[in-house]
């Protein structure tokens, strides 16, 4: 073969072969973004196409240490870090925060960065990240609809929480956290989500669980890999996903069915303010002339199961832990949670008053925090206020954990102060930016702008109503020579350890 390009060009055949393969390289490398972010530190590792790949393995276990370095380098700015399938470019500041907060979502895309790190298209679905509708209902009619709901919310995380604790021995037992925590959030939220009976329904919830596991592992697994080996290794996850989603829609199904026979026989329209996240979603598709796939929808009762529930449960665990290594927190807990049941039961205004909750739990949260959070890609060239410039197609996110242990934010800020937010000014106490759900430069839990949790009021009802039961009603300690649990981390995911056990003693005092 090459001799017979050797015969029609002046050049040989090996010098052609050799101009090729070099023009081929300069063309993949300067339209890499190894290249179109040289302009960016990379930290953790070596900027080099090749020894990336290597600084990303250590990226897998070691990614909150890359990203505190970078913090401490480059604070206000960007630096970047490897990770298998692209680099990682590492914001901070509230200025680089503000910009993001102002961009427009022609920029900027949270749902395209989530779709790949939840590699979407091979586990729960690429319409969720494509076409998020479902969305809209935790921004306003979920808020609007959750003002006749407070009453149901709270009967069932009580009701949960009770049944739970029976299920198991009076005197003293000892178990695993995270599963109490667990059970009680997917109760208190699926009450929302599917509504009773199936909030309850044990094998519904298992299920839930189970594709939230499989989509969080399976995704994780992905992207520990080179994207070349994306599309054999979705084919091979997908199944399995598939299948529990099939189990759920034999749950959904006859939801679905109902509530649209209701509507279709009704002349009138079907007041569906005491409905859940399968009926407004029914309602909607019906209004908007989508058409009423049944994966589709349990795809996104799925995924939304999958954004909160695991969040709220983590975060119940850990405060938990928290109140077991803090004990001196436990009697002016109950004193506030025992005043204002006592004064005006379990209801939205009581929750609302429980200011020392809110705080302990805002700052176990502080401190529980994964590595990033407020994950976008880019859609366009961007250009921060700082000068600093990004290509369309970048990955981006905030050092939120960085953030919440940085001194110039909070004073001794690794120590866990559990009123941090709720010791404050007379004149301050009610300044909404103190409580869990306000969204500060300095506190990310909940992400920022536009594209902040819009779930978060719906969260922070949840846990406080589940973890005040708890404080109210056990005392929690480590098993003998027990302490507080590390958390477990894997690249920036950041997850109380699920395994750690507390003992719970039921008080006398009952409120
Ligand atoms: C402790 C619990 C929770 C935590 C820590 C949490 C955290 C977050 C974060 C960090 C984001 C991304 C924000 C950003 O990038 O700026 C987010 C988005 C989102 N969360 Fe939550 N969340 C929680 C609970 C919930 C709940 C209970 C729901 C639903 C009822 C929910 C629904 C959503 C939705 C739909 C989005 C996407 C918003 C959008 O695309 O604009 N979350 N959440």
């Amino acid at each position: 073969m090459l001799e017979a390009y050797n015969e029609l060009l002046p050049v040989s055949g090996n010098v052609l072969l050799l101009v090729v393969v070099i023009l081929s390289w300069m063309y993949f490398f300067f339209n890499s973004f190894t290249y179109k972010l040289k302009h960016i530190p990379t930290v953790g590792g070596s900027s080099n196409i090749l020894l990336s790949y290597i600084s990303s393995l250590r990226y897998n276990f070691h990614g909150q240490e890359m990203i505190q370095e970078g913090y401490e380098k480059y604070k206000g700015s960007a630096f970047k870090v490897p990770t298998m399938t692209r680099w990682l470019v590492v914001i901070s500041g509230p200025q680089m925060l503000d910009d993001v907060r102002r961009a427009s979502d022609e920029y900027m895309s949270l749902d395209a960065s989530e779709s790949e790190i939840l590699q979407s298209k091979y586990t729960a679905g690429k319409a969720i990240h494509s076409d998020p509708w479902h969305a809209n209902f935790f921004r306003a009619p979920l808020t609007k609809h959750l003002s006749n709901r407070h009453e149901g919310i709270v009967e069932e995380v009580l009701s949960a929480a009770e049944d739970i604790f029976r299920g198991l021995k009076t005197d003293g037992f000892q178990v695993t956290v995270h599963e109490i925590a667990k059970k009680i959030i997917a109760r208190g939220s699926s009450h929302i989500f599917v509504g009773l009976p199936l909030c309850r329904n044990a094998d519904y919830l298992q299920l839930s669980e189970k594709f939230t596991m499989e989509v969080f592992l399976s995704s994780h697994l992905i992207n520990v890999f080179p994207k070349v080996f994306h599309p054999i290794l979705g084919c091979l996850i997908t199944g399995k996903v598939t299948k529990t989603v099939k189990q759920v829609e034999n749950y959904i199904r006859p939801l679905v069915q109902i509530h649209t026979n209701q509507k279709v026989q009704s002349e009138e329209t079907v007041d569906n303010e005491f409905g859940n996240l399968v009926t407004w979603m029914v309602d909607e598709a019906m209004a908007s002339g989508r058409p009423i796939d049944l994966d589709d929808l349990t795809r996104r009762i799925l995924g939304t199961n999958f954004v909160s529930i695991s969040s709220m449960a983590a975060a119940l665990t850990d405060a938990l832990f928290n109140l077991a290594a803090y004990p001196e927190y436990a009697s002016p807990l109950r004193q506030e949670i025992e005043s204002v049941v006592g004064a005006e039961g379990w209801n939205k205004i009581s929750v609302a008053k429980m200011v020392k909750v809110d705080s302990f739990i805002k700052e176990t949260q502080r401190l529980g925090t994964g590595g990033v959070t407020g994950n976008r890609q880019l859609l366009k060239n961007f250009t921060f206020s700082n000068g600093i410039f990004l290509p369309a197609g970048t990955y981006f996110a905030f050092a939120s954990h960085s953030t919440h242990r940085d001194e110039a934010f909070y004073s001794n800020s690794t120590e866990f102060q559990g009123f941090r937010f709720s010791d404050v000014a007379p004149e301050e106490v009610d300044d909404p930016k103190h409580q869990m759900v306000s969204l500060t430069p300095e506190y990310l839990i909940f992400g920022s702008g536009r594209h902040a949790c819009p779930g978060r009021f719906f969260a922070a009802f949840v846990l406080k109503i589940a973890f005040a039961y708890i404080v109210l009603n056990y005392d929690v300690e480590f098993p003998e020579n027990g302490r507080l649990p590390d958390h477990w981390w894997f690249q920036t995911v950041c997850l109380p350890d699920v395994k750690a056990e507390l003992i719970f003693k039921k008080r006398l005092q009952m409120g």
